[in-house]
């Protein structure tokens, strides 16, 4: 089965083309200030508009209030939404106004931690699993931190899900094997530093995910 990749947090139209060149199913554009993958709308227009209709694009949040997502739809840049610490009453309310693909967060560091996933089954339309961060981060994601894929095993999902956090060239092939996941996600792990994608790194990715 093809795994599907999305390459995260690109800010230049150089890496997003290495990406789709590449073959990426998904390219994410961050729209969280702190992140130094923030993108203004104006710059994610610009980037979106390369993006051939194949290809998902999907916004980053953080608790997004109803003004932002919708100059995010207003501006045409996306077609799903990754909601990172998002309840899973917002979510369904963000999906049910704004019309998108809604992806749910989950932050993961032990078993009990999964188990928040159940609450968006009706909310969101995808689960994505991603490596809880420390309580002090500046960022609840693009950290570069990985959770124990064997907490996975065995769980029963309640909506189709990806796999996230820590993931890069060299350990993708093994998380796909491990965990048996169809799409996975990366940001950090295809930079060479942070905010800074890497068009070799994605390239090796993006090949890693399909040997
Ligand atoms: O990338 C960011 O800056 C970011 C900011 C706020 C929320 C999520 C963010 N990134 C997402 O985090 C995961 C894992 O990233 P990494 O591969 O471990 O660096 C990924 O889904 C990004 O979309």
């Amino acid at each position: 089965m093809p795994v599907h990749t999305k390459i995260c947090g690109l800010s230049t139209p150089e890496t997003l083309d290495a990406a789709l060149r590449h073959g990426a199913s998904h390219v994410g554009f961050v729209f969280f200030p702190p992140s130094p993958r923030h993108l203004d709308f104006a710059r994610a227009a610009q980037l979106a508009a390369r993006v051939p209709s194949h290809v998902r694009r999907v916004g980053v949040f953080v608790d997004p209030d109803d003004a932002l997502v919708e100059e995010a739809v207003a501006s045409g840049t996306i077609d799903a939404v990754q909601l990172h610490k998002t309840a899973a009453s917002r979510v369904a309310a963000i999906r049910a106004r704004s019309g998108l693909e809604s992806w749910a967060a989950v932050a993961v560091k032990t078993r009990a931690d999964l188990d928040a996933a159940r609450a968006f089954a009706g909310a969101a339309d995808r689960i994505l699993y991603d490596a809880k961060t420390p309580d002090d981060a500046k960022l609840p994601g693009g950290m570069g931190l990985r959770f124990d894929w064997a907490l996975l095993d065995g769980f029963r999902h309640h909506l189709p899900w990806a796999l996230s956090g820590g993931l890069d060239p060299a350990n993708v092939g093994e998380a796909i094997a491990r965990t048996g996941a169809s799409l996975v996600d990366v940001s950090s792990g295809v930079e060479s530093a942070p905010g800074v994608k890497d068009m070799d790194k994605i390239g090796a990715f993006l090949k890693a995910t399909q040997s």
